[in-house]
């Protein structure tokens, strides 16, 4: 990997706006909590009607990484696991955040995040851990 965390010219598949085929998700801080919203589309399915489980992963990592990136930590996934409660259908407006549960001696941040559902119900809930790192090595 190169230097990106400098340059704007990134490619994250979550949040890019430059990647054809990723998310470009856009995050706010209400609070303490990360927010973010998103849609899926014919695309993004696994069993027909519903997101593939894979891709849920991947929206609850990148938002979990936000929460940590908008306070300026420069941060890498080490460890998540998922507990996947409801099938999340596509053409869905899904509301996403994420929060900080533990912060391990600065270097170790203990992350959950979820991803809700227009009646309010919770489809899918993440931990993760993040551990700092250098930017200059990636
Ligand atoms: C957030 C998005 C920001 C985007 C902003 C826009 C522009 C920026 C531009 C570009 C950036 C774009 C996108 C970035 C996107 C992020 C997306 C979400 C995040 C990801 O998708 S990111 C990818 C997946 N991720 C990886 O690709 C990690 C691979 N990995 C490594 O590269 C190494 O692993 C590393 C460097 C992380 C550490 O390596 P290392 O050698 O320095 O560390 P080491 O292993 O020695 O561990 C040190 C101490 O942590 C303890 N430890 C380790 N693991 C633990 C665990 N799981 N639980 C508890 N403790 C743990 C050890 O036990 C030890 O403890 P002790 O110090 O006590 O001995």
């Amino acid at each position: 990997m190169q230097n990106r965390i400098k340059g704007s010219d990134h490619m994250c598949f979550g949040c890019s706006e430059r990647n054809p085929i990723g998310f470009k998700l856009k995050f706010t801080m209400d609070g303490d909590i990360c927010r973010t919203e998103f849609t899926a589309g014919e695309e993004h399915q696994g069993w027909n009607g519903y997101m593939h489980g894979g891709l849920i992963a991947a929206i609850l990592d990148e938002t979990m990484a936000w929460w940590l990136w908008l306070k300026d930590i420069s941060i890498m996934t080490v460890e998540m696991t998922i507990r996947y409660s409801l099938g999340v259908p596509v053409h869905t407006r899904l509301r996403v955040e994420s929060w900080c549960e533990e912060e391990k001696r600065g270097k170790l941040f203990h992350m959950a995040g979820q991803i809700i559902l227009p009646d309010g119900k919770v489809a899918a809930k993440a931990r993760a851990k993040f551990m700092k790192i250098d930017p200059a090595q990636f």
